[in-house]
């Protein structure tokens, strides 16, 4: 066990879900010393609770109180009164990660009273020990709150440090990204299906030709591109099937469905400032 800490999830959707599932899988805390609460979805407790050991907050003052990490993991536009579900509560001792899209460090730190607040940018794929995280410490979170951030999202994946200026982009890059993945996947089948191929087949040679092209991007020193150009003979099936993705402009829309996502979590972040600010 590497983490000595007591950890709240205030929220405890597919996020709280993900993380918690890869830190109980890397044994870094034990399951007894992760608390997890909800609005009002008790059923969902429940089954978190008997899948992984994690315990129900039944006495919202003694966790808050116990806790020596908050994971503030509800949705942007649960935020404010997430906070104030937990706010009376409140020790100098905390420190706050917040998952939430689009929500700055300034904003929480409002709500919150300017305790230490770090913001993670971490994707599901936390689940199986391989999220992308990105990091940015808020104005009152020390190095000391950092590296333990660090070390915590490190036991589920990679992490990189960013400024916050640069969160919103991450959030639609590597965020949203495994959703992009899931539906090149899911239009991969459907055309594999159309091809005439056995769908258990078919999905077996999806998954290991995502897996092998991202193996070869990490473990080769080639860029994609250089990648690309080894697979495609000139006059032959992928030069043809390459053609095709041009011509419906794939490149201007993974280009636009990333920009799209990343405005949309500033966009996120502004509608809550003016709100809470109003
Ligand atoms: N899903 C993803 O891939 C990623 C998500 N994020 C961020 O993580 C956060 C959570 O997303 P996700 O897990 O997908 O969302 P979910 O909708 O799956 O989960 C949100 C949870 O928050 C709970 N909640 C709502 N209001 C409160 C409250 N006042 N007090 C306590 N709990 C509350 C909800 O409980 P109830 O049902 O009872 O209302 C629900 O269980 C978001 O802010 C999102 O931006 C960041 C990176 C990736
Ligand atoms: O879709 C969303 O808003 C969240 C943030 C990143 C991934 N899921």
């Amino acid at each position: 066990m590497l983490l000595t800490e007591t950890i709240l999830f205030v929220g405890a959707g597919s996020m709280a879900e993900a993380i918690i599932e890869g830190l109980l899988a890397k044994e870094m805390i034990p399951a007894e010393k992760i608390h997890i609460m909800n609005r009002s979805n008790e059923e969902r407790l429940k089954d978190l609770h008997h899948r992984f050991g994690v315990k129900i907050v039944e006495e919202k003052e003694a966790i808050v109180d116990q806790s020596t990490i908050i994971v503030l993991a509800m949705k942007p536009k649960d935020v404010e009164e997430g906070v104030e579900g937990i706010k009376p509560y409140l020790t100098r001792n905390k420190l706050f990660i917040s998952v939430l899209a689009g929500i700055s460090t300034g904003l929480l730190e409002e709500l919150l009273g300017d305790h230490p607040v770090i913001r993670a940018l971490p994707n599901t794929s936390a689940a199986v020990g391989h999220s992308a995280t990105a990091l940015s410490s808020g104005k009152f979170a020390n190095y000391e709150q950092l590296m333990k951030t660090r070390v915590m999202f490190e036991s589920i994946g990679t992490v990189v440090c960013v400024e916050e200026k640069h969160i919103d982009a991450v959030t639609g890059l590597s965020g949203s990204g495994p959703a992009y993945f899931y539906y090149m996947v899911e239009c991969m089948e459907q055309a594999a299906a159309e091809a005439g191929l056995d769908k258990t087949i078919a999905r077996e040679l999806i998954l290991q030709t995502i897996t092998g092209a991202a193996v070869m991007l990490k473990e080769t020193d080639e860029s994609a591109s250089v990648l690309r150009e080894k697979v495609t003979s000139p006059g032959g099936t992928t030069q043809a099937g390459l053609k095709v993705l041009e011509t419906f402009n794939y490149q201007e829309a993974i280009r636009e469905c990333v920009l799209t996502a990343s405005k949309r979590a500033s966009e996120i972040g502004n509608m809550y400032l003016h709100r809470i600010k109003s």
